[in-house]
């Protein structure tokens, strides 16, 4: 193989955009991390399971097969728990700083590439254990899970269902002469299918089922459930289970399906804080049916912090690599320029830091609202679920969609390269999408969130109060003129709110009138389905807009320094500008902008545009991704953007051999038929 061209000294056109940054990246770092002492910790962990990482095999993960992937991902995804495990016994024996609460952190990213077959172990298995067991069953078998002595996933989409869970066709039916629930996929349609790692990495899963007693349907409920023994890990009698074949991304995560008949568990794998059967047959009810739906509650707080970060990736990737590609003269007599110069350049890349940062900061709010709702539902109080449900399902949604079409963006701004597998552009795009369709299509939660807001509306209407993240309904509804645009940060948050509230009372005004010409509350619904979805996604646009601004305006300001407050503030600017444009429609509709108002917008647009150019890359540098994470030719720390494209095309398998087989097996033998 050739030897590297990479040299060890950083790119001077990128070296010359560190040097002229307005502000500190390691400050940024900090802020980002969520404060210094973490940051450190951050690094210092990082850096720890990158040590002897095999690289090079890394990136070579591009030119392997399905099956070379998966083992790889698993060899890497166990190689880190062993190392975050060593981490806690070492440094805090009895804690849990390091292992489990690092192993779906961003420390971790890029470290498992393909995916991690046990990411949903944690992610969701263990949290939806946590909250459905008691306290007994946990002790049994869910700390089994949480210390990784057996593994196992969450196992609840199926072949023919995925949205409607009142649909799942897996029947637990207990048996009370046994004491035991039997389990059962009666039809292909009823196998899982899709779960995270149940193809060959779990030999436990939480499978929701429909529970029987006496034959009649409970809805749906969550069983523990053995698939494959312990020692040798071969499936047990009853159950059929493999990987659901290779997928866009992800594919290492071996998602699996799985089949079951008669399996038989004993009455106590049946996960019973919150309902339970006893051992004579008698029912008792959750006290809220929606507590089953929790552990998709965290998991799409997770996706919305997840796809912020996706995003911040490839506009790491693309920003570094703008500032050292040269191409096209701006000016015929001076020489070609960075192509970050080109104003339109910098239209694809510092809007999409700017949704990073925000979709991140709205996030940090919604974790903050998904902690307080825990506290009160192990209280019994149930009040903010509903809210919390429509929120994390908001900023899932818009972060998602947001963010697919952020890096797909962003790959183009990357021109040809852009389109190289070792960009990781690619990859990082099929990661972000994938966030689209899982824990709840984007779509139906938008529905979700759709009919919370009538709800809302309806409430307010007689005067009730509301959840303090739509109060803003009830504001609008008392002073239905918005008043004038004035342009200010905070009349621009208002103006985001007006239009949504405009959108919910439009929407309330159509199911209305459809319920009043005899329609059933659900046909009404269906057919005010996208106005009720437009709706939604203004709403948590404007979530959005007020935790941005909060944040860059509020107390925290006086903990940073003017230079870094003068970047956010930037970011806010650009950040408000652009979707106020990318919405005017909306705007327009229910807000009196005059065309002096726009062309201000779009002065606004350029000129933030302007003052952020010289601090791209020491922003994106400040977002802390090792060239480990990044894995990209184009977006490495030193700029060496060409040498390790080159170095990337001589290590490609192709070019091991200077004669393909296929010359002499296909294509000789044709060109001499054809002499
Ligand atoms: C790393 C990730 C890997 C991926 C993993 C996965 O994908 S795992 C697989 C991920 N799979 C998915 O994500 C599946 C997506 N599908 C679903 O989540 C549900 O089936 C549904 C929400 C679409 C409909 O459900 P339904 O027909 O039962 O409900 P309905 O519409 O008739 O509403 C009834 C009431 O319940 C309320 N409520 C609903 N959910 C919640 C909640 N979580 N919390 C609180 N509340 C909730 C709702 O607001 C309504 O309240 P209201 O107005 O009566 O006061
Ligand atoms: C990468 C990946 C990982 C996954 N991991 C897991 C896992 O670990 N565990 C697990 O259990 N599942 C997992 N899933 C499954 C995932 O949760 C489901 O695919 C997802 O919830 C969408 O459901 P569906 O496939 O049934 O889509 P469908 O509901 O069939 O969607 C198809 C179309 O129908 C529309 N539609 C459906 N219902 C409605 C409605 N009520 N109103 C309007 N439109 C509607 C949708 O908007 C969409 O356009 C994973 C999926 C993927 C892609």
């Amino acid at each position: 193989m050739a030897p590297s061209v990479i040299p060890t000294t950083v790119n001077p056109d990128i070296q010359k955009e560190r040097n002229a940054a307005s502000f500190s990246s390691d400050e940024f770092a900090a802020w980002w991390s969520g404060g210094e002492e973490k940051l450190k910790f951050n690094r210092d962990v990082r850096e720890y399971l990158q040590k002897d990482m095999d690289v090079e095999e890394v990136r070579q993960i591009h030119n392997k097969s399905h099956e070379e992937i998966y083992e790889l991902s698993s060899k890497s995804a166990i190689a880190a728990a062993r190392k975050l495990q060593r981490l806690q016994k070492e440094r805090n024996p009895g804690g849990n700083d390091y292992w489990p609460a690092l192993y779906d952190n961003q420390v971790m990213w890029g470290l498992v590439p393909g995916g991690n077959p046990f990411g949903v172990m944690y992610v969701m298995l263990v949290k939806a254990l946590q909250a459905q067991c008691t306290p007994e069953q946990y002790e049994e078998f869910g700390k089994r899970i949480e210390n990784f002595e057996v593994c196992g996933t969450y196992a609840q989409t199926e072949l023919g269902h995925g949205t409607y869970l009142r649909g799942l066709e897996t029947r637990a039916d207990f048996d009370p002469k046994t004491d035991e629930f039997v389990l059962n996929t009666p039809k292909i349609s009823s196998y899982k299918w899709w779960p995270g790692g149940l193809g060959h990495s779990s030999n436990h899963c939480m499978v929701m089922a429909q529970l029987y007693v006496d034959n009649k349907p409970k809805g749906p409920h969550m069983f523990y459930v053995q698939v494959r023994d312990e020692e040798t890990h071969e499936p047990l009698p009853g159950i059929h289970i493999g990987d659901i074949g290779k997928k866009m991304g992800f594919i290492g995560v071996n998602n699996g399906f799985l089949g079951l008949k008669n399996v038989r568990i004993p009455r106590t794998r049946m996960l019973m804080r919150h309902a339970q059967v006893n051992a004579d047959g008698s029912y008792v009810s959750s006290p809220s049916n929606v507590l089953t739906y929790f552990a998709m509650v965290r998991t799409r707080c997770v996706i919305a912090w997840n796809n912020a970060v996706m995003l911040a990736i490839a506009a790491t990737i693309a920003t570094r690599y703008s500032a050292v590609r040269r191409q096209s003269p701006i000016n015929p007599k001076e020489p070609e320029p960075q192509i970050m110069d080109h104003v339109t350049q910098q239209m694809k890349l510092f809007p999409e830091i700017a949704t990073s940062v925000a979709y991140r900061l709205a996030s940090a709010h919604l974790w903050n609202l998904y902690d307080i709702t825990l506290g009160d539902i192990s209280n019994g109080r149930y009040e903010r679920l509903p809210e919390l449900h429509s929120l994390s399902c908001a900023l899932k949604v818009n972060c998602s969609s947001d963010s697919t079409i952020g890096v797909e963006r962003l790959r183009l701004a990357c021109g040809g390269h852009g389109y190289l597998s070792s960009s990781n552009m690619g990859n990082v795009y099929v990661n972000a999408t994938a966030a689209c369709t899982y824990e709840g299509e984007n779509t139906v939660l938008l529905l979700q969130i759709g009919r919370f807001l009538m709800k809302s509306w309806r409430a307010a209407l007689s005067g009730a109060p509301l959840a303090p993240t739509v109060r803003y309904l009830a504001e609008v509804q008392k002073k239905p003129e918005f008043g004038s645009w004035t342009g200010t940060w905070d009349n621009m948050v208002q103006a985001m709110q007006f239009a949504a509230a405009k959108k919910t009372a439009l929407a309330f005004k159509s199911l209305s009138s459809r319920l009043s010409r005899g329609e059933t509350e659900e046909t009404a619904a269906n057919h005010t389905g996208i106005e009720l979805t437009q709706a939604a996604e203004l709403h948590g646009r404007a979530f959005v807009f007020s935790s941005f601004t909060d944040e860059v305006t509020g107390p925290n300001a006086r903990t940073r320094s003017a230079a870094l407050n003068q970047v956010l503030e930037n970011l806010l600017e650009l950040y408000l500008v652009k979707e106020s444009l990318n919405h005017m429609a909306n705007l327009l509709r229910f807000i009196n902008l005059t065309d002096t108002d726009l062309t201000r917008l779009q002065d606004r647009l350029e000129t933030v545009l302007t003052k952020l150019r010289p601090d791209a890359v020491a922003i994106v540098d400040g977002f802390d991704f090792s060239d480990v994470q990044l894995n990209s030719t184009l977006g490495s720390f030193d700029g060496n953007a060409y040498e390790r494209i080159f170095d990337a095309a001589m290590k490609n398998p192709m070019n091991q051999k200077s004669v393909p087989k296929s010359f002499h097996e296909h294509l000789k033998p044709f060109m001499k038929s054809n002499i």
